[in-house]
């Protein structure tokens, strides 16, 4: 159907389309169903809401929000969640008539406006995924969608019946004295009616992080442990698991050439196995190399979303450096942009888990080994900075406990992600180890952030078992072992307080943090009396 030189899906299609939206409530003019990456690009550029880089990438602005919003995320508070969602400062209750309330305005905002749908699923393992349809109104966040979620063969999508809806309208924005927001933005997830309304902000990654919350509730009730963590596997069939907040590096360091990605975000651990939610990997780029990230970088490409990066007007190359409208700027593409990236998806019972942080303070050692029972510590602790970006409000690097590695988008109480995984840990007999990405020789400002080729080198020891045979130290303050010597790291590296130019200030720095981890763990005085000791000593 021709429409300003673009070619949409055939009249049946859209017409059957059309009759199941309707059916729902809602009168678009015209939707599409699943276009093809190059159809979204050109409807991007035509309604000129983006343009293509040199690199054939889609580049996009979001406006006022280039990070996420946690203050507007809410869940519908009913039978259903009632008392199953941990409530309080992540997970906002939204009344049952008032998400009613707001679905019936955003139906008639999009009334006789075009529509693009996309049909797919969350969950790589058919006995756990989710089929998901996400709605917008504009073309690039259906190409987001497309390429984050798990794109469906064509029999899977002549099946496709969506067990969960997003519907994500950039243009439509909450009047809170009206919908009962805190903001104009406002990401509602119901986990009745299976529905998830986001308004407000364009910041795409919203639509992916909301499925996975979805994901953290619906599946410990099957026994299985979602985690916020990358997955990667060796060529022995080995799969390694690298939990951490945003800017720790999972994507980063799991994309490894010499290991196969299967996910670099969202991930669940059943009884067979790991296996990714998604289809896709989202990575930060400011300052992205050639040479520290090839695999992201050449994964920039032809059906690749940039968010907020900035292009040279004149050679459309985008310009990776360039943080001026946000330190978030991102990278959306499938998995497949990644060379031997394993699809579908799915894992071996991971025999390695990583836990990264970005120390900011620069005090925790780059690496070192942890006990079972140092493991459940850091897992609840959840320690890291929250850095620039990712969260609207934050403006430079702050130390942040966040249970699970993964608090704002776990719905249910902490203990029981925990207690999963302790299971999981101690039945497949996994080697736990604490990498710190951070700060290096004093804190942000001062010092530096560990080179990421000695990261990876750290991750590479992890995984081939070089650190085995290693000596340890036992750090008393931190109660942590560390390792004297990591091949391709330099020794002084691994001791932070020789990285410092005044011992002593590296002293009462480390103290600050240890102390900061015990006032933390005070919550968790129902833990067993081993994992409490397992963590550092308060001064
Ligand atoms: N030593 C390091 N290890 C990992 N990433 C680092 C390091 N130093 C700098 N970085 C940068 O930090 C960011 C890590 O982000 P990312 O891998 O996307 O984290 P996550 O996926 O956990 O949110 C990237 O922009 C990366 O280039
Ligand atoms: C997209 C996010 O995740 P990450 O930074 O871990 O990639 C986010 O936290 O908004
Ligand atoms: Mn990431």
């Amino acid at each position: 159907m021709p429409h300003g030189g673009i070619t949409y899906l055939d009249g049946q299609v859209e017409a059957r389309l059309l009759s199941q939206l309707q059916a729902t409530g809602m009168l678009p003019g015209r939707a599409h169903r699943n276009l093809e990456p190059q159809e979204l690009i050109r409807i991007a550029v035509e309604k000129g809401d983006g343009v293509v880089t040199s690199t054939g990438s889609l580049s996009v602005r979001t406006g006022k929000y280039t990070g996420r919003s946690p203050g507007d995320r809410y869940i519908v508070y009913d039978g259903t969640t009632r008392d199953t969602v941990d409530w309080g400062k992540v997970n906002h209750k939204f009344d049952p008539g008032r998400f009613a309330e707001i679905f019936e305005r955003m139906k008639g905002f999009v009334k006789g406006k075009e529509l693009y749908v996309f049909d797919g699923f969350v969950g790589a393992d058919p006995e756990n995924r989710i089929a998901v349809r996400v709605i917008n109104d504009h073309a690039w966040q259906s190409l987001f969608a497309r390429q984050l979620f798990i794109r469906p063969s064509p029999e899977e999508l002549e099946a496709h019946k969506p067990e969960f809806t997003i519907l994500c309208v950039n243009d439509f924005e909450a009047v809170p004295e009206r919908d009962g927001t805190n903001s104009n933005v406002f990401i509602v997830i119901d986990l009745t009616r299976k529905t998830v309304l986001i308004g407000g902000t364009r910041y795409a990654g919203e639509i992916k992080k909301s499925m996975f919350s979805v994901m953290n509730y619906v599946l410990p009730a099957k026994g299985v442990l979602p985690m916020h963590c990358s997955a990667n596997i060796g060529r022995g069939g080995d799969t390694a698991l690298f939990f951490g907040l945003s800017g720790t590096g999972k994507t980063t360091l799991s994309a490894d050439p010499d290991r196969m990605l299967i996910g670099d975000d969202e991930h669940g651990w059943s009884e067979k196995g790991s296996f990714n939610f998604e289809g896709g990997c989202y990575a930060k780029c400011i300052n992205l190399s050639e040479e520290a990230e090839p695999q992201i970088w050449n994964a920039v490409k032809s059906g690749a979303v940039l968010e907020n990066v900035v292009v040279d007007g004149e050679t459309s190359r985008p310009n990776f450096d360039d943080g001026s409208l946000t330190e978030n700027t991102r990278a959306a593409y499938p998995l497949e942009y990644i060379p031997g990236a394993v699809i579908p998806s799915m894992g071996t019972n991971p025999k390695v888990v990583v836990f990264l942080t970005a120390d900011a303070m620069g005090v925790l050692p780059p690496v070192s080994r942890l006990t079972k029972e140092g493991a459940m510590y850091h897992f609840m602790s959840g320690y890291t900075s929250k850095l620039t970006g990712t969260e609207r409000g934050i403006k430079e690097p702050q130390a942040v406990f966040s249970e699970c590695f993964a608090a704002p988008f776990m719905p249910r109480p902490a203990a029981v992600y925990a207690r999963m995984l302790g299971e999981k840990i101690g039945k497949h007999d996994a080697a736990v180890y604490l990498i710190n990405t951070g700060w290096s020789g004093g804190p942000y400002g001062v010092g530096r952030r560990i080179k990421i080729k000695y990261s990876r080198a750290m991750v590479t020891a992890v995984l081939t078992g070089a650190l085995s045979g290693v000596e340890y130290r036992h750090d008393g303050l931190f109660n942590l072992d560390v390792p004297v010597e990591c091949p391709g790291v330099p020794q002084g590296i691994l001791d932070p307080r020789r990285q410092w130019e005044d011992g002593e200030a590296y002293d009462a720095a480390a103290r600050d943090l240890a102390r900061m981890f015990a006032e933390n763990f005070e919550k968790f005085k129902e833990t067993p009396d081993e994992i409490q000791r397992a963590g550092p000593s308060a001064p």
